[in-house]
């Protein structure tokens, strides 16, 4: 970096995710009276406010805020103490940068010299480089004022002391407050940086040559290296149906800019939205069509929010250089209970006896209902829910059957059938939990329903166009269907909004749920936590353990390393290419790892920071790339 590049850095809210002072307070406010704690934290808050937003005086602020606190020495150490770990995540990421240059940082805040120096210290920046109040301890150390003489404790004062610094060069401010910007407005800084990270104030942005929610924003605007390759306020994510809070609040934590939308979009609304975002989340609603994938022109990665990855065009993310992750787990619980329950019911045939009720008619019999003990369960999809549905079925007295495409291991005392025939055959009740590749479209239909046993109960589960429902509405009709129960549709309504067709409304003893067997909160909190993961490893380190399109790779990381990420079409020779342009460059290689799949190669290469930015050029330059990307 040249030597004339100087920053004058807030404390509160910016260098720190809190306003320390309010912090102090409330710990105050909780030693005096824990009742009154809460209401008085409220008003001390509402006189910084007003300061940082510039509605009262700063000098107004800050006399105001003092007569309320009462504190001691003891208290600020141990405020201290706390604020070490509030340090705010990008300061705390390019500690390397504060300490290499923290001879031209400056803390200059309105806050207090005793709170911000131990913290800062821990990053190198030395107490002289700190410009701020300072508290007047009086009788048993409790705090009774501040140095009033100090330029900090009145209006204007960042400007007089950064007037008095002298700085030569270029010099930047960055700050969450109206204080902050008036020294670029004074004519002392070249750019002003609003700092968003921690609070968005509208009076500040406004006036800002440049919104920062992080360091690594300032740093990548200034072209200065730092933590991260690329800052991740600059990644945008587009959440689409619903997905669970935490999720969104887990990315947002990340530093990501993310959007949320609540249904799915269709394929227009979605090609026109999805310009500029670098991540999708989804669920089982929205159709990434090849179409909307080639009208993305940054997406490098998609959540599926659920296990079902059929609504994705996998093979033209592929193509495309774009990793896919799902969750694989989270929901199956959900869906084998519900599937249970819906067993005991339909063999009860409790869904018309209470529609009957609701009427006004009671009708108590025993006719047609059964307990499901010793009745024969038969499980087409023998995968992650089908056996765990096998399990719980048994443990209630069920004697299970299962029919798989693939070789699977049978839990517990299930019977295998070599034919799905065999199975339909022999079942009481059929369960249908295969997953939704497009080769299983109406593979349950008349033939499959017309071989089944007479009163059988029949459920599906797992995707809507896998089952001919025609011919399943002709076999409720008709009567050789017990009882159905159907939570998935060929087509599916985008949003709770959107009306509800199918021609199984009506249909006798069936349930119809609108495809909610993964919706639970302990489900859909899980899988908020399980996917955004994914994602988060996937951007920061290039891993993709557990990518449904991508070859698998986790490469340890390596310090002092920049990792290279060649995604190229599997074609021979690809891999000499590249590791001649590392030699040509001579760079030192320090770990590197390759897999591949039937259309697409992987390479993730870890090299000494040291190198030419022309091995950058040459690298996306070789045919058959697809896609490179670089991280620090
Ligand atoms: N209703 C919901 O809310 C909900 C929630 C979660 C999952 N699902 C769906 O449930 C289904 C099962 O999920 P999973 O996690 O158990 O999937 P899985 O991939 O673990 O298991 C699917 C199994 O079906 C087998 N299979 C595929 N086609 C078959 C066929 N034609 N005949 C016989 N076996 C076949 C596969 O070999 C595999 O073992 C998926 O379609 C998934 O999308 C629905
Ligand atoms: O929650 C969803 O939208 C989908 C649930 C389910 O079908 C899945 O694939 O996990």
């Amino acid at each position: 970096m040249e030597t004339e590049h100087n920053f004058i850095i807030d404390f509160d809210s910016t260098f720190i995710k809190v306003e320390s002072l309010d912090y102090m307070a409330e710990k105050a406010f909780a030693r005096e009276d824990e009742s009154e704690a809460a209401h008085l934290s409220q008003q001390f808050r509402a006189i910084t406010d007003q300061g940082m937003s510039a509605e009262i005086t700063f000098e107004e602020s800050i006399n105001k805020r003092l007569n309320f606190l009462k504190g001691d020495r003891k208290l600020v150490a141990e405020t201290v103490e706390e604020l070490k770990g509030l340090v705010t995540e990008s300061f705390r990421a390019n500690r390397k940068f504060l300490e290499d240059h923290a001879d031209k940082i400056f803390i200059v805040s309105n806050g207090f010299i005793d709170l911000i120096a131990p913290v800062v210290a821990e990053y190198g920046i030395p107490e002289s480089n700190i410009y701020a109040n300072r508290f007047i301890y009086g009788p048993e150390d409790r705090i009774i004022g501040m140095n009033k003489e100090n330029p900090l404790s009145k209006n204007q004062g960042k400007v007089k002391v950064t007037k008095a610094l002298s700085l030569e060069g270029f010099v930047y401010v960055i700050g969450d407050g109206y204080t902050d910007y008036e020294i670029k407005e004074a004519g002392l800084a070249t750019k002003f940086y609003a700092f968003t990270g921690n609070v968005s104030r509208e009076k500040v942005t406004a006036v800002a040559d440049h919104i920062a929610p992080s360091l690594d924003e300032v740093l990548f605007d200034l072209g200065i290296e730092g933590a991260v390759s690329y800052p991740k306020s600059r990644i945008k994510i587009l959440l689409l149906e619903n997905v669970h809070k935490s999720a969104e609040e887990r990315l947002r934590d990340e530093g990501f800019d993310v959007e949320t939308y609540a249904a799915a979009m269709d394929e227009d609304m979605l090609i026109e939205r999805i310009k500029g975002v670098s991540i999708v989340g989804l669920r089982s609603k929205t159709q990434l069509t090849r179409r909307v994938i080639e009208a993305a022109d940054r997406l490098v990665a998609v959540g599926a929010f659920c296990i079902g990855t059929n609504q994705i065009d996998l093979p033209a993310c592929t193509e495309k250089g774009i990793a896919v992750f799902n969750a694989p787990y989270s929901n199956t619980r959900s869906v084998v209970e519900l599937a249970l329950g819906q067993i005991i019911m339909l063999m009860r045939n409790v869904f018309d006896a209470s529609m009957s009720m609701h009427s006004g008619k009671w009708s108590k019999t025993a006719e047609g209902c059964f307990e499901i003990r010793g009745k024969k369960l038969g499980i087409i999809g023998y995968g992650n829910i089908g056996a765990q549905l096998s399990i719980l079925a048994e443990a209630a007295g069920m004697d299970v059957y299962y029919y798989d495409l693939e070789e699977k291991l049978p839990l517990g005392n299930v019977t295998k059938c070599e034919t799905l025939e065999e199975l339909l055959r022999l079942s009481d009740v059929v369960s249908l939990h295969v997953d939704g590749r497009p080769d299983n479209k109406n593979v349950f239909g008349e033939k499959q329903f017309s071989i089944m046993k007479d009163g059988v109960v029949f459920l599906n589960l797992s995707r809507g166009h896998v089952v001919d429902v025609n011919a399943l509405k002709k076999y409720i009709d008709n009567g050789k269907i017990l009882g159905a129960a159907v939570d998935v549709f060929p087509t599916e309504p985008r949003s709770n909004k959107d009306p509800f067709e199918s021609i199984l409304i009506g249909c006798r003893n069936t349930i119809l749920t609108s495809h909610i067997g993964g919706s639970t909160l302990e489900a859909q909190q899980n899988i908020a936590a399980f996917v955004p993961s994914k994602l988060i490893n996937y951007i920061n380190a290039g891993e993709t353990l557990n990518s449904v399109n991508f070859p698998e790779i986790k490469l340890s990381k390596i310090d002092g390393a920049h990792r290279l990420m060649h995604i190229h079409r599997n074609v021979p020779g690809i891999l000499a290419n590249i590791n001649q342009v590392f030699a040509k460059h001579k760079c030192n290689i320090l770990g590197q790892s390759l897999k591949t799949n039937e259309s697409i190669g992987y390479l993730i290469t870890a090299i000494d920071k040291q190198y030419d930015a022309e091995v950058v050029e040459d690298l996306k330059n070789i045919p058959d790339t697809i896609s490179f990307r670089v991280l620090y």
